[in-house]
């Protein structure tokens, strides 16, 4: 369960990035954040990978404090939190089972994950999780040579291989065209549902945001203006939410 308590981000400009946002996400919810561009999405995301502080508040994981946590606990804390984005974040010149391996790095000491001496319990897991996202004859190959859609499937996989019990992704079909698009979304719910990892997703498409959210939270400047389930997030709330009529490019539409 994450906990999200009076979180608030105020940049060093200045600018309120997120203000007193409260809200609590089960273990296996599919959330979808949704919002437009500026409302807060990305800054909530990185708040809870503790990738930046809020300023604020405090975001509690499983009963544990993730805003007061440092060192070791924060280490351990961070394991648990895989991070998928728009843009893949691979390593290009290396093997795609190198990639997934790299999900791997906080389970070791920096000087065995250097030499690349991974047990064969890890290159295990690896291959299952490639297997998971229905690239499993992919695993030699090198990352730049694999289309957008399946170097978002590594990313998956690396995620997967982590053993992340909650995956936070950042516009994770930004890239993707239209058929790709769900192929990814359909990868994160059949894991969301089969492993219980708790998804949390940015999303710019709302038809998207519909179709695989099991909750949406929508953000407005910042600010939390909707939090339930999908059925309840109508065309008029998610009007309110944008505060105006949904434009064509908000809509995947396929
Ligand atoms: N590093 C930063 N320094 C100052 N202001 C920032 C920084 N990052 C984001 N902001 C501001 O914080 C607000 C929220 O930004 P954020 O990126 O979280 O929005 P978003 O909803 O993810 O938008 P988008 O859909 O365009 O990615 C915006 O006003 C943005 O300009």
């Amino acid at each position: 369960m994450i906990e999200i308590k009076e979180a608030t981000k105020v940049y060093s400009n200045g600018t309120v990035g997120l203000n007193k946002i409260n809200t609590t996400i089960k273990q296996g919810d599919f959330v979808v954040i949704v919002g437009r561009s500026g409302a807060g999405k990305s800054t909530l995301l990185r708040a809870i990978n503790r990738l930046h502080d809020i300023t604020d508040g405090e975001i509690v994981i499983n009963g544990k404090s993730l805003t007061k946590a440092n060192g070791k606990q924060l280490r351990e804390m961070r394991r648990d939190i895989g991070m998928i984005f728009q843009n893949f974040n691979l390593i290009k010149r290396n093997t795609v089972l190198k990639n997934v391996l790299s999900g791997r790095v906080a389970y070791h000491s920096t000087m065995r994950t250097l030499l690349g001496l991974w047990p064969k319990a890890d290159v295990d897991l690896a291959h299952d999780a490639l297997n998971r996202v229905g690239i499993p004859d992919k695993a030699y190959v090198r990352a730049d040579e694999l289309s957008g859609g399946q170097q978002q499937r590594v990313s998956i996989a690396r995620a997967l291989a982590q053993e992340a019990k909650i995956i936070l992704a950042d516009e994770p079909v930004a890239s993707l065209d239209p058929l790709t698009t769900r192929q990814v979304m359909d990868d994160l719910r059949r894991i969301n549902q089969e492993l219980g990892i708790t998804m949390i997703v940015n999303l710019h498409f709302i038809d998207i945001a519909r179709e695989y959210a099991t909750r949406i939270i929508g953000l407005r400047d910042g600010e939390l203006v909707f939090d339930g389930p999908v059925e309840d997030a109508t065309d008029e709330m998610f009007t309110q939410i944008y505060e105006r009529e949904i434009k064509k490019d908000e809509l995947l539409g396929v």
